[in-house]
């Protein structure tokens, strides 16, 4: 039974519980107005001040703007929505709103987006009420699987640029992404209140590389919300309706799913034509099952119920759905009584680096295993295959998009699942051709390496390639030097270099993977002050001087400590790692030889001397027998934890400290 005074506060309020299964879930969470269903017409939300009614069903198709901001990092994207969310009256306007829909605790600890996040606005232009649907999308490349994902539910962008920075790396690459889609573009430029902002040098850029009509660009501060109204207006004037039909059947398009562990997966979705509602059965077109729409509403910017969702229209569904496998983004959700002919899917993600995960103790495996099954829902660009290690027992590979999207998804493992793991260091996807030896099953077969342990006996590979990409720099001229520099020491060739304006120059260069996976960024940041940017997109794969480096422990090779490196790397790296497998592995009774070998050839050693320990020496000169069996038995304990490596005694520690980065 629900308390009276809950029941009248919400009848006062205008709402009314639906059923009692989103009234129980009300009362558990003691957010009654925030979470009541709503009559069936009106939708009162009144979380702030200045209640509004959105009326669902009177949107139709030609009031709806579904829209994606895109920019470089830093540009003012999370900003900007605030500001409109506020302008809409969908946030109130009296707190201190920042970054609102960077709703991570990731996100908020380290100042960027890695999510696109949906919230709908009604704003009223010209006497008519519009519905506005805006997706917020991340600016690091890391996270460009993203804002291709969230274009496919998007009608047109607004594409941002720092009116002090100008065009940025990421501009360029987000700029030929919703290009290429053929999507409206309003381009705007931010931060307009800088000091030393300028904006008609950023206009003759946009002008210059993009051929963008001087015109066409707005002028805005997102901090202090000026020229914001005239962009919502260019909004509206600009991006066209969905098209849509809601006379056909229910059809609409999966984006984004999440996992919420009372209701479970949550459904994003665009919907195209027709309707859904409160109580129907739907599936997915690569789903076998049905299930019951439980819950269904709009991004408001929180989960808002209603009780429909109609053509045009962008919301969220909870139907029950338990298995993350379910819900694959790019598939198609329409009603069980009328299948519809599913949309094409989204192109999948093509990861550039992987790393094993593996949990800390392999008793937490299923936990681990449970808790990658979720993020996984949320971050569909990542790749997940099971893998072994003698060292660190049962894992996964995973493949991400760079090295701080490995990082972010790390990090979210442990903030959003409670799971701490040990994440191996990332290794690119390199190809072998193998020999046509009749011993090798696959003989002349092109074999996909990602993981160094499976890198081929030299004698049999006929010919190695690894992955390049083209990268795009923008930087003050005063850098070049520097710049090509660094590119030449990484092995890359310059393809293009121009200015982009007097001051400022766009260098493409080619360049291997592996060598920028890890550090080129900071690096190239440090060597200009921060000024230059970098963007990056694959381009294919080249024959290369490849060598597998193995580590060696008195003459036994380590293979999980292996990596694979351009021949002319081998040493450095061999030395850096034998160095600090001196540091970690302990002093034993033995010395132990460290090497770093390229196909029997020695390129690094380092010893570790000998020492003899026996803990129970401090008690040699008398001392209770129960304390030294306890001793004895603790170090026993301890041995468990080893990998042993011929007879040396490697502690799972040591194997943790140099397989991270
Ligand atoms: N002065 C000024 N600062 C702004 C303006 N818009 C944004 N900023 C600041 O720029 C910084 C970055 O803003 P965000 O909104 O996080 O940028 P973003 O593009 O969403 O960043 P990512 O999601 O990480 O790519 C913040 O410190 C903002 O306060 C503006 O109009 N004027």
């Amino acid at each position: 039974m629900f308390s009276s005074s809950i029941v009248a506060s919400a009848a006062k309020a205008g709402v009314y519980p639906c059923n009692n299964w989103s009234f129980r879930t009300l009362v558990g969470k003691r957010k009654i107005l925030m979470r009541l269903r709503l009559d069936p017409l009106f939708c009162k939300y009144s979380s702030h001040e200045g209640k509004i009614n959105i009326v669902t069903e009177e949107f139709p198709a030609e009031r709806i703007r579904n829209f994606s901001i895109i920019a470089h990092i830093d540009h003012g994207k999370s900003t900007l929505a605030d500001r409109m969310l506020e302008m809409t009256g969908t946030i109130d306007k009296t707190q201190d709103n920042r970054q609102i829909l960077d709703k991570l605790q990731v996100e908020r600890e380290r100042g960027i987006t890695v999510k696109a996040q949906t919230a709908t606005m009604v704003y009223e232009f010209e006497g008519q009420q519009y519905l506005l649907n805006l997706i917020d999308t991340p600016g690091h490349v890391d996270f460009s699987y993203e804002v291709s994902r969230s274009l496919q539910a998007c009608q047109g962008v607004i594409l941002l640029v720092d009116a002090n920075q100008g065009v940025q790396a990421q501009t360029f690459a987000n700029f030929y992404l919703a290009f290429s889609k053929n999507l409206p573009i309003i381009p705007v430029l931010n931060k307009i209140d800088l000091k030393n902002a300028n904006p008609e040098r950023v206009i003759e850029q946009l002008s210059s590389i993009f051929e963008i009509d001087a015109e066409s660009v707005l002028k805005v501060s997102a901090k202090q919300g000026t020229g914001v109204n005239e962009l919502l207006q260019a909004v509206i004037d600009r991006i066209p309706p969905p098209p849509s039909d809601r006379n056909l059947p229910a059809k609409a398009l999966l984006f984004d799913s999440w996992y919420d562990k009372y209701k479970g997966v949550a459904l994003l979705m665009a919907v195209h034509n027709g309707s859904f509602k409160l109580g129907q059965h739907i599936t997915l077109a690569h789903a076998n099952k049905s299930f019951e729409i439980k819950e269904i509403g709009i991004m408001y910017p929180e989960p808002t119920p209603l009780t429909s969702l109609y053509a045009g229209q962008v919301g969220y569904i909870y139907c029950n759905m338990r298995s993350v496998k379910e819900a694959a983004v790019g598939d198609t959700i329409h009603l069980l009584s009328s299948p519809v002919e599913p949309f094409p899917g989204f192109a999948k993600a093509k990861p550039m680096v992987f790393a094993g995960v593996y949990p800390m103790d392999q008793s937490e495996h299923t936990q681990l295993r449970s808790a990658l099954e979720k993020l996984l829902l949320n971050d569909p660009s990542v790749e997940c295959a099971v893998e072994s290690s003698p060292a660190l027992g049962n894992g996964w590979r995973l493949g991400f998009l760079g090295v701080l999207h490995m990082d972010v998804f790390n990090q979210r493992l442990e903030q959003e699942y409670g799971t701490q793991v040990v994440l191996t260091a990332p290794s690119v996807p390199f190809k072998i051709k193998l020999k046509n030896i009749k011993s090798i099953k696959k003989t002349g077969d092109i074999l996909m390496v990602n993981n160094p342990e499976k890198m081929p006996n030299v004698q049999h590979i006929e010919e190695s390639f690894e992955p390049l990409v083209t990268g795009t720099i923008i930087t003050p001229s005063v850098y070049l030097g520097d710049i090509i520099a660094l590119c030449l020491e990484r092995r890359g060739v310059q393809i293009d270099s121009r200015n982009i304006d007097s001051e400022r120059l766009i260098m493409i260069y080619k360049l291997p993977l592996n060598e920028i996976v890890v550090d080129f960024y900071d690096k190239l940041k440090s060597l200009t002050s921060g000024y230059a940017s970098f963007d990056y997109e694959d381009a294919g794969y080249e024959s290369s001087n490849l060598s597998k480096l193995q580590f060696l422990l008195n003459g036994d090779p380590v293979e999980e400590l292996s990596v694979i490196v351009h021949t002319s790397k081998a040493r450095e790296v061999g030395k850096q790692v034998c160095s600090k497998l001196r540091d970690t592995i302990p002093r034993q009774q033995y010395q132990i030889q460290v090497q770093a070998c390229v196909g029997g050839k020695i390129v690094a050693r380092e010893d570790i001397k000998a020492l003899r320990k026996d803990v129970t020496q401090k008690l040699k000169y008398g001392g209770d027998i129960n304390r030294r069996n306890k001793l004895l038995k603790r170090q026993a304990e301890g041995k468990k934890r080893m990998r042993m490596v011929g007879n040396i005694e490697v502690p799972r520690e040591a194997f943790i400290k140099v397989l991270q980065r």
